[in-house]
């Protein structure tokens, strides 16, 4: 098993900061269509230390480090004679990106099996991506490429597809089946797809195999020591999320020659400024830890040719719109057009898909099933519950869980609360009422939030208490149910907490706690309830009716969610109409009103009206 984040901090050498033994051994540069060579090329290194296990390309001698919770790999030898890349680097196709004859690439799968293998008893649902074929799908704007219906129809590579198969991904989900030949087209997108979906592959994919493909006329990186110049960058809004982002990218990643490096903060900057200066590819961020690399000048990103938003309509709102301008607009980094641009979120609210304009050169946009609503994989209940009877009532629905579970095993349970302080509360009140339970939040330190979703994902503490720095993004296997003990005040916040559950064709649970103080959700928690055909209980019907009378559906605390799909096609926006984008194609004839927009007063729009 990996190292702890201490361990690692431990064993990092101190005293000379980042890159302090790189320069004299610094390797040469090549485009990473050069460094994917067979193995059976790669002479092997006398210096090679080994001491890892054994890869399934004979590859030996890796160090796992657990950097601030993700595998990262620290080539032992390494340690002697840094590995160089492209920062500072020289032009030259003899080495490659994975310089292998010095640093070696771990491999990213080793511990998968580990950590499946505690939950096969439990797991009897299996991955049904099934679920998701009548899911409609709406694509608008000019000359949208086609889409597909298996990876063998796109030519992403060999190295890519074999990891694709390693993932055991057999064919693409929907989203990935529209997203990835526009993508790989070079068009610009926002896509929005439900939560579980497998949009973290939709945007890696075309981003791997375009650096893959890359050649030597692709303009070369200036020589500025000591400064990474990375060809792609992903920004997440949550370290964690950044942290599994980066794990996956490593997996899809793994023996294409494209080299990928974490950054985000809370955990020490120096060992990650070693693994940018080894060099990089992809730079998967937090937004704070950039600008914190940027402005040390230890990160340029004159060379980006993609940039991602994963969770895009968190980025662009008002906690991170500043900070995510600063990075895209006032640095280095070469403007909408020039580089490609890739927006993912299961929510796109109408005000933040005019904000993102900003950053996109005529884009494609993609909705696979409603925008922002949730997949009816999750079974929704809502229970009205008193302030002073949630804990009560929670104890109830875990001693309940635990009977019907297998062994008389807990399920692994995410309980959503509004704040840190009851995070912390609720956690200590379950553990001393015999429920093993861990808390993740704001105010934990960086290496306490990874243990405890490192516990709660291995099932030591099969309860997780967390603040919304969990709710979105997080791809945790195994969770049966999400209780939002606290509601959150947005629908949309709502739609991401239970998407924790119910993700990849498996099947979920979420129960929400209501009472008076949510009455604002109460009329946007009916409807979408209702259109992921779920019983929506006639008590919050009435409240639905009451707190809406004389208002539509859009406003709810969604910002206008319900308005949904390309904001172009609105005609406030659209002063050219439909031609500007050259109109929009719907599959699956969704366009049907099934029922949407009844039931609560005023008769309301669909989303695809
Ligand atoms: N084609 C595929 N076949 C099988 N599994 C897949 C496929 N694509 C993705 N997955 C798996 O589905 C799960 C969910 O994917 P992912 O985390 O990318 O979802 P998401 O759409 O980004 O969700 P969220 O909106 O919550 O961020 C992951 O475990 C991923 O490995």
């Amino acid at each position: 098993m990996p190292t702890s984040w201490s361990d690692s901090i431990e064993k990092a050498p101190t005293g000379g900061g980042a890159g302090a033994t790189s320069h004299a051994s610094r390797s040469t540069y090549v485009p990473p269509h050069l460094r994917n060579r067979p193995p059976s090329a790669d002479p092997p290194s006398a210096s090679v230390s080994h001491a890892g296990p054994a890869l399934g390309n004979g590859l030996q001698g890796y160090v796992g480090s657990n950097v601030g919770g993700l595998q990262s790999v620290v080539p032992k030898q390494d340690r002697i004679a840094s590995g160089g890349g492209r920062g500072g680097g020289v032009w030259n196709s003899r080495s490659v990106g994975w310089d292998r004859g010095r640093e070696k690439e771990a491999n990213p799968f080793q511990y998968d099996v580990d950590s499946e293998a505690a939950f096969e008893a439990q797991d009897s649902t299996g991955i049904n991506f099934d679920a998701y074929e009548d899911i409609p799908v709406e694509t608008s704007g000019r000359n949208v490429p086609p889409p597909v219906n298996t990876f063998a129809e796109i030519d992403l590579g060999e190295a890519l597809n074999l990891n694709i198969r390693r993932c055991k991904y057999v064919k693409p989900t929907p989203v990935q089946r529209h997203a990835i030949p526009i993508s790989l087209s070079g068009r610009d997108l926002m896509a929005c797809a439900q939560t579980g979906s497998g949009k973290t592959a939709a945007f890696c994919f075309p981003i791997i195999s375009g650096i893959m493909r890359s050649n030597q006329s692709a303009p070369r990186p200036p020589r500025v020591p000591r400064m990474a110049f990375p060809l792609a960058l992903i920004l997440s809004p949550t370290r964690e999320l950044s942290i599994q982002i980066h794990e996956e990218a490593r997996k899809f990643a793994y023996q294409t020659g494209v080299r990928v490096v974490v950054a985000y903060g809370g955990a020490p900057i120096n060992l990650q400024l070693r693994e940018l200066e080894r060099g990089v590819d992809i730079l998967v961020a937090t937004p704070g830890r950039l600008v914190d690399l940027l402005e040390r000048a230890r990160v340029s990103l004159q060379m980006i040719r993609y940039l991602a938003l994963d969770e895009a309509d968190r980025m662009l709102d008002m906690g991170f719109e500043p900070q995510i301008r600063r990075i895209v607009q006032q640095m280095d980094m070469p403007s909408p057009g020039v580089r490609q641009t890739l927006l993912f979120s299961a929510t796109f609210p109408k005000e933040i898909q005019s904000l993102a304009a900003d950053f996109l050169s005529d884009y494609v946009f993609l909705a696979v099933g409603r925008v922002g609503s949730s997949t009816d994989l999750i079974v929704q209940r809502v229970e009205y519950v008193l302030e002073t009877d949630k804990r009560s009532h929670l104890m109830d629905l875990l001693h309940a869980q635990r009977a019907n579970g297998v062994q008389a095993k807990q399920a692994l349970t995410l309980v959503f609360v509004e704040t840190k302080k009851g995070a912390d509360s609720l956690e200590h009140w379950l553990c001393i009422n015999g429920f093993p339970a861990t808390s993740i939040h704001g105010d934990r330190t960086q290496q306490e939030r990874e243990y405890a979703l490192r516990s709660f994902k291995s099932g030591k503490t099969p309860i997780l208490v967390a603040t919304d720095v969990a709710a979105r993004g997080l791809d945790i296997p195994h969770v049966a149910h999400v209780v939002n003990f606290d509601l959150p005040n947005d629908i949309d916040d709502y739609v991401h907490r239970i998407g924790r559950t119910g993700r990849a064709g498996k099947t979920g649970l979420a129960t929400a706690f209501f009472n008076e103080n949510n009455s604002s959700l109460a009329r946007p928690l009916a409807d979408l309830m209702q259109e992921s055909n779920q019983e929506v209980p006639a008590w919050l019907a009435r409240f639905a009716a009451r707190s809406s009378f004389g208002k539509n559906r859009r406003g709810g605390g969604s910002g206008g969610r319900f308005g949904g799909r390309d904001f172009r096609r609105d005609s406030s926006f659209n002063r050219g109409g439909m031609d500007m984008y050259g109109g929009c194609s719907m599959n699956n004839g969704y366009n049907t009103s099934s029922g949407y927009g009844g039931g609560y007063g005023p008769p309301v729009a669909s989303a695809w009206d």
